[in-house]
């Protein structure tokens, strides 16, 4: 069972883990039976010694495991993440890496790793769909690895205001401007408008997926909850509430409301855990540590209470937007160090265009997401 980092004993199994693909394949290695988690597979990885950083361990790790030298390859952070075995502790912390045609060519073909254990080199799909039986504590990398590599979020409802019909411009734009097969953040904000309800948020997302079935959707946190609660809603089958809803959306406001909440007197707080959808994975807006710092807490109480996991946050905005001229962007290093202390996948957010998702990787963002230019025309 994973367990709170304050919890932690001394006793704890630092681990690099390196979750290594070439393009849609990724590379997985075998442990065999005397070792810890024997008869499963794993991603190539290790021990990380005292004094020694992580991205270290990891090139060391995989230089010795597999003879692939990835000093020069972009390791993107993924996550941390603890697990307690019963038998032992291990915190893992992990990256992704790509690797090179050449170093692909060189290695792929490989059966055997450097210490004799079988290697796999196996497709996205099966790894996801999990016919390769891995550590327990591995379901939350594969959950982590479900984020694609662009997200696109809705324009708010009050985009359509000058149309006679607002929510009906909103569905039309919608259904015929998403990208096909796109994961998609639907966010009316129509809360923002007065004479709008929850009811009808609720109905034009339940719309937008009868739609378009293709589409993945993250719903708000409370969208979200009355959508699994309506399941037989006949409305919306069970199969769209269970396949296209990938996962419930917290504001920047809702996780510091349920981070503060306990001694604010909050419905939603850390005391009344309810408040957050336990069925579905979560995606957390952060704008700063403080925000990051309460996202790691709530994804390490969710991993503790077996619930699914935090499966990233949105980080922003890097660079200023039209639609919030107001706000400071944070700029690519300053968002580039946040980066470094989430304990998920971090989605580069805010005046971005589909092209930067390589500069976004080299600064550690695992995805990047934007309304208006990742739409198609
Ligand atoms: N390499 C690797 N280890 C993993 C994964 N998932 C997971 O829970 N672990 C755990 C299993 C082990 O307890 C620990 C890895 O340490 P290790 O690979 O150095 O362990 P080991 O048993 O081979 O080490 P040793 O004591 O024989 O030196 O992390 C994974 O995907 N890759």
């Amino acid at each position: 069972m994973p367990i709170h980092s304050a919890q932690l004993p001394s006793s704890i199994v630092n681990v690099a883990v390196a979750v290594i693909h070439y393009q849609e394949q990724y590379l997985l290695g075998f442990r065999n039976t005397a070792q810890h988690q024997g008869n499963r597979y794993e991603f190539v990885g290790g021990k990380i010694d005292p004094d020694e950083a992580a991205i270290d361990a990891l090139i060391r790790e995989v230089g010795e495991e597999i003879g692939i030298n990835i000093s020069n390859n972009v390791a993107v952070k993924l996550g941390r993440l603890h697990h307690d075995y019963g038998d032992k502790q291990v915190c893992l912390q992990v990256y992704k890496v790509a690797l090179t045609g050449l170093q692909f060519e060189q290695h792929g073909h490989r059966q055997y790793g450097l210490e004799g254990q079988a290697l796999s080199w196996v497709s996205k799909s099966q790894l996801l769909a999990g016919d390769y039986p891995l550590p327990a504590a591995n379901q939350t990398i594969l959950a982590w690895l479900q984020l694609p590599e662009q997200l696109i979020i809705t324009y708010p409802l009050a985009h359509f205001i000058e149309n006679p019909n607002a929510s009906e411009a909103w569905l039309t734009y919608h259904q015929q401007h998403l990208p096909q097969g796109a994961w998609v953040y639907v966010r009316t904000k129509a809360n923002a408008i007065k004479a709008i309800s929850q009811q009808l948020e609720v109905q034009l997302a339940k719309q937008l997926m009868d739609f378009r079935p293709d589409i993945d959707c993250v719903l708000p946190n409370n969208i979200g909850q009355t959508l699994i609660a309506s399941k037989q809603d006949k409305h919306l089958s069970c199969y769209q509430a269970n396949q296209q809803l990938k996962a419930c959306h917290l504001t920047h406001t809702e996780l510091m409301d349920w981070f503060t909440g306990a001694t604010n007197g909050l419905e939603c707080s850390q005391k009344n855990p309810e408040c957050l959808s336990a069925d579905q994975p979560l995606l957390i807006s952060c704008h700063d540590a403080d925000s990051i710092h309460a996202a790691n807490q709530l994804a390490a109480a969710r991993l503790q209470q077996q619930q699914p996991p935090v499966i990233g946050i949105f980080l922003s905005p890097v660079l200023a937007t039209q639609t919030h001229p107001n706000d400071v962007p944070l700029g690519w290093d300053k968002w580039s160090s946040l980066a470094q202390i989430a304990d998920m996948p971090v989605i580069a957010l805010g005046g971005l265009s589909p092209m930067m998702v390589q500069q976004a990787t080299q600064y550690g963002a695992t995805s990047i997401a934007g309304i208006r230019q990742f739409m198609q025309s």
